[in-house]
């Protein structure tokens, strides 16, 4: 059985790493590491990097006739025993250098944009749009990725077909949008808001394929339906426990002080892995029980 010292790291996330198994293998690990308000929390929240490990790998099958994608394994005996279920077996691709960004609703980048401009990524949107408003059909707006810790910048079509050229970046907005779209269908119908989310795409043998993570509270906005309101920031269905309990007096944190947040309490971080399995159970149908590792 293989082990991680085996795999040389070759990218690291905030809370993920990429390890080279060999010239067409990668091995993509989710930690139990969680963020929030852009700082990697001293915390781990448990089972954190199972259960979005499970929720990509529910996606990929369930938009497996929408978009080819990388994934190889997630029981594989090339998976060390440590990071069994919390990783996936996946082809090495040629990324393609943009942040596919899909939107259903304002928020966030979205919403500092519109605010300034009327506009997203060159996208011209009604007036009289607030934070969390559902836009009148979903739109692309993709983004160059930033150095590790600083936020993607928001660029329009054209700048992103002068990197990758046209035909590329024609068909990575099509299979966003499609993707996005089948996938916040889908979730609605289980009572969870995916506000917007971010793909990465690769080339194999000159075809696009959906690589990275896909769908997870990570890459994506999950807002729970009956919370639902325009007008003002959404709650998150996940980290919701996380961002009261930091900017409560309880945690003894000035957000503004940019000093480095506390470490948890226990019951948050329980609370929050909770909140992690019921979205994933909610939006999948199944028991993370089953889930392996
Ligand atoms: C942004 C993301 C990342 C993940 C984990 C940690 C830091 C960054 N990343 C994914 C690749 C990548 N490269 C080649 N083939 C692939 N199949 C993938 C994937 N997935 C490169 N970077």
């Amino acid at each position: 059985m293989a082990t991680l010292e085996d795999y040389p790291k070759i990218a690291a996330g905030k809370v993920r790493e990429l390890h080279a198994i060999d010239d067409d293998h990668l091995l993509l690990v989710a930690s139990d590491r969680i963020s929030a308000y852009d700082f990697v929390l001293d915390s781990p929240i448990p089972d954190k990097g199972r259960i979005l490990t499970a929720m990509s790998v529910f996606w990929f099958e369930l938009l497996g006739d929408l978009v080819p994608n990388h994934l190889v394994a997630w029981d594989d005996p090339r998976i060390p025993a440590e990071v069994r279920g919390r990783a996936l077996v996946v082809r090495r691709l040629d990324m393609l250098a943009v942040e596919a960004v899909a939107r259903g609703y304002l928020a966030g980048s979205g919403t500092l944009d519109y605010n300034r401009t009327g506009a997203v990524c060159g996208i011209t949107l009604p007036p009289g749009l607030v934070e969390g408003s559902k836009l009148p059909e979903s739109i692309y707006t993709p983004a160059t990725k930033a150095p590790l810790g600083e936020h993607d910048e928001n660029v329009t079509f054209d700048e992103i077909a002068e990197v990758i050229g046209t035909e590329h970046a024609t068909t990575v907005r099509e299979l966003t949008l499609a993707v996005y779209r089948r996938a916040a269908e889908h979730a609605a119908e289980r009572g969870i808001i995916l506000a917007d989310t971010k793909f990465e795409f690769g080339l194999l043998d000159g075809r696009i394929v959906l690589g990275d993570e896909v769908l997870t509270p990570d890459s994506s906005r999950y807002w729970p339906l009956e919370s639902y309101e325009p007008g003002r920031a959404q709650h998150s269905f996940d980290k919701q426990f996380v961002r009261d309990w930091l900017t409560s007096p309880a945690s003894g944190w000035d957000r503004a002080s940019n000093t480095a947040p506390p470490p948890l309490p226990d019951e948050v971080a329980q609370a929050t892995r909770g909140r992690y399995v019921q979205a994933y159970e909610q939006v999948t149908g199944r028991k993370f029980a089953d889930w392996i590792g």
